[in-house]
């Protein structure tokens, strides 16, 4: 498929979005549209005062938030951050399915927040998508609050600002630091990966980075939805990969595979074939798996 343009919905506010237009370069054409939503459920309303809300969320006793409900739904607090600029908002509009693609309601619980019931590997389970990041120093506390409630973080920084690459890093060692006991799901997410001739990091960079940083990477384009759906069901699996028993995970696997495409079951046995004649192995099997958002 060519795609020359994409129309896509953005604004800073959910409620206010507008329409803006999006010129993808020639060479993009790579790059897949993702155009289905159907294993996404989220309804689009008001549940909740936005007072109500930032008292639920930032009381200490929230802060062990993966709540699982009677129906079996977990409940999840994904937390957003990056340098300005890098594309954050973007993706939240589209989680909040304010793009036309993905015609869908959300919860949107405040300015800056949205919750979403997705069904992944079969089971559902509702993100509350925190995109409150600020990066100035005058909004310090804001920073702090961010790095205390997250079960899962999405570091993003866009593949054409190395300088937010950088950040990106900074502010992996300043989450390393704020939850040191804990072992918190994080995906390094590089954007704005249909911008290909503005390119100033590459995949192999980021993947590094993620392989030094012990975290998760995928490469995204909020302008084309590439990988979208698949960076937040990879959020959702991240976090279940360490709070269930391995039963649990081992049946959620089994599922992926019955469900998995051939063409790319054929790449996850070459894979592995390569990476068993690679002299540096260990490496190689981490930085293959770095991409692999459905196993730790
Ligand atoms: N080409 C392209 N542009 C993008 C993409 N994602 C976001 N943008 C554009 O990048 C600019 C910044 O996007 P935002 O979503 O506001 O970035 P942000 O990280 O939320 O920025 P702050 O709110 O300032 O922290 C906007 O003009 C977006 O339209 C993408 O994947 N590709």
């Amino acid at each position: 498929m060519t795609l020359n343009h994409v129309t896509l919905r953005h604004s800073s506010s959910v409620l206010h979005a507008q329409q803006q237009r999006w010129s993808i370069p020639a060479d993009g054409r790579h790059l897949a549209v993702h155009k289905d939503p159907h294993e996404y459920n989220v309804r689009k309303r008001y549940t909740m005062n936005p007072d109500d809300y930032y008292r639920r969320s930032w009381s200490s006793e929230s802060s062990d938030s993966v709540i699982s409900s009677e129906s079996g739904n977990t409940y999840y607090r994904v937390v957003m951050i990056g340098e300005h600029g890098v594309g954050k908002s973007t993706l939240a509009n589209i989680f909040a399915g304010v793009h036309d693609s993905m015609d869908s309601d959300c919860d949107v619980l405040g300015e800056d927040t949205y919750e979403r019931t997705l069904m992944v590997d079969g089971e559902s389970a509702t993100i509350m998508l925190l995109d409150m990041w600020e990066n100035k120093s005058e909004e310090e506390w804001i920073q702090d609050h961010c790095m205390q409630v997250g079960d899962a973080y999405l570091i993003v920084y866009s593949i054409t600002d190395r300088a937010s690459f950088e950040k990106a890093s900074e502010l992996r060692i300043q989450l390393r630091r704020a939850r040191q006991t804990e072992d918190i799901p994080i995906i390094l997410v590089g954007n704005k990966s249909d911008l290909v001739r503005c390119r100033e990091v590459s995949v192999s960079e980021g993947r590094a980075c993620a392989v030094v940083f012990d975290c998760k990477f995928i490469e995204t384009s909020a302008a084309v939805q590439h990988n979208v759906k698949e960076l937040f069901e990879g959020i959702v699996r991240q976090v279940r990969l360490r709070r269930d028993s391995k039963e649990k995970n081992e049946r959620r696997l089994a599922y992926q595979k019955r469900r998995e495409s051939i063409p790319k079951k054929a790449r996850r046995f070459w894979g592995k074939i390569a990476a068993k004649n690679n002299k540096n192995m260990a490496f190689k099997l981490k930085s293959k798996s770095c991409h692999d958002l459905s196993v730790l």
